[in-house]
């Protein structure tokens, strides 16, 4: 069994009298320590994948498994406990908390983890030794999307979720970004999957997902991934 196994998941929601599926029939899976990316056109269904994967959500119908718990049976107490300890979120507009510095915004997310890393440390790692005192409105849009990163990181979380974490940044800054959570990936051995709709990025992952309408359309292993420092768009 893989590390992740997403199997035949669908999730509806209801809005009135309508149901919408957003994930419809959506199997694949996912190796400890791959980078993943999951790519597809707006409204594909992306966000609400990396929700279920994340704990998020609970899917209506499949089975979502992660380091061999079956995620889709949790209760809400269950989750809770999963999106505390097992996962670290990146988002597209960072989700900083204003009135702390860089430093106090990493050390908040690591209090309540049992496993935590030392918040100076993985900011020092994402080349920002210099900037832990700063606030977030100090920070160029680079800079505080590498306190989250940091901040998702010193969680040492299982499986680090990114959701457009490059859609808010310039192409040399966003790359940037790619280049660490590629690197992070890599080094920590954390397992990493990052949503777009930016083809180039996928050139970086291991492995692709294609998602359009909710489901699958294609798995593409790439068996030489290009470094992050070589991709341009
Ligand atoms: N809470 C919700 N209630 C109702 N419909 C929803 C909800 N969340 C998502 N949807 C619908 O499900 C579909 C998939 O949405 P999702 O946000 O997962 O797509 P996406 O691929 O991430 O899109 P984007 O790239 O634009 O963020 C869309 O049609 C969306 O309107």
């Amino acid at each position: 069994m893989a590390f992740i196994e997403f199997e035949n998941v669908e999730k509806k929601y209801i809005v009135g009298d309508l149901a919408i599926t957003a994930v419809d029939d959506c199997s694949f899976s996912i190796e400890k320590n791959e980078l993943v990316v999951i790519l597809g056109p707006s409204g594909a269904g992306k966000t609400t994948v990396l929700n279920l994967l994340g704990g998020m959500d609970s899917p209506s119908d499949g089975n979502i498994t992660v380091d061999g718990n079956e995620i889709h049976k949790y209760n809400k107490k269950e989750l809770i406990n999963y999106r505390r300890n097992d996962i670290g979120f990146v988002f597209q507009f960072y989700n900083l908390v204003e009135n702390l510095t860089a430093l106090e915004n990493v050390e908040l997310a690591c209090q309540i983890c049992p496993n935590s890393l030392d918040p100076k440390t993985i900011l020092e790692k994402v080349g920002l030794s210099e900037r832990i005192s700063n606030f977030p409105s100090q920070l160029s849009g680079g800079e505080q999307q590498r306190v989250a990163i940091a901040r998702a990181v010193a969680k040492n979380p299982k499986l680090l979720l990114c959701d457009e974490p490059t859609g808010a940044l310039d192409s040399v800054t966003g790359q940037r970004i790619i280049e660490l959570l590629q690197k992070n990936c890599k080094k920590m051995g954390m397992t990493t999957v990052i949503i777009t709709h930016n083809t180039v990025i996928a050139d970086v992952a291991d492995k692709v997902i294609k998602i359009k309408n909710g489901t699958v359309k294609d798995i593409i292993i790439n068996k030489n991934p290009k470094k992050a420092e070589e991709i341009v768009w």
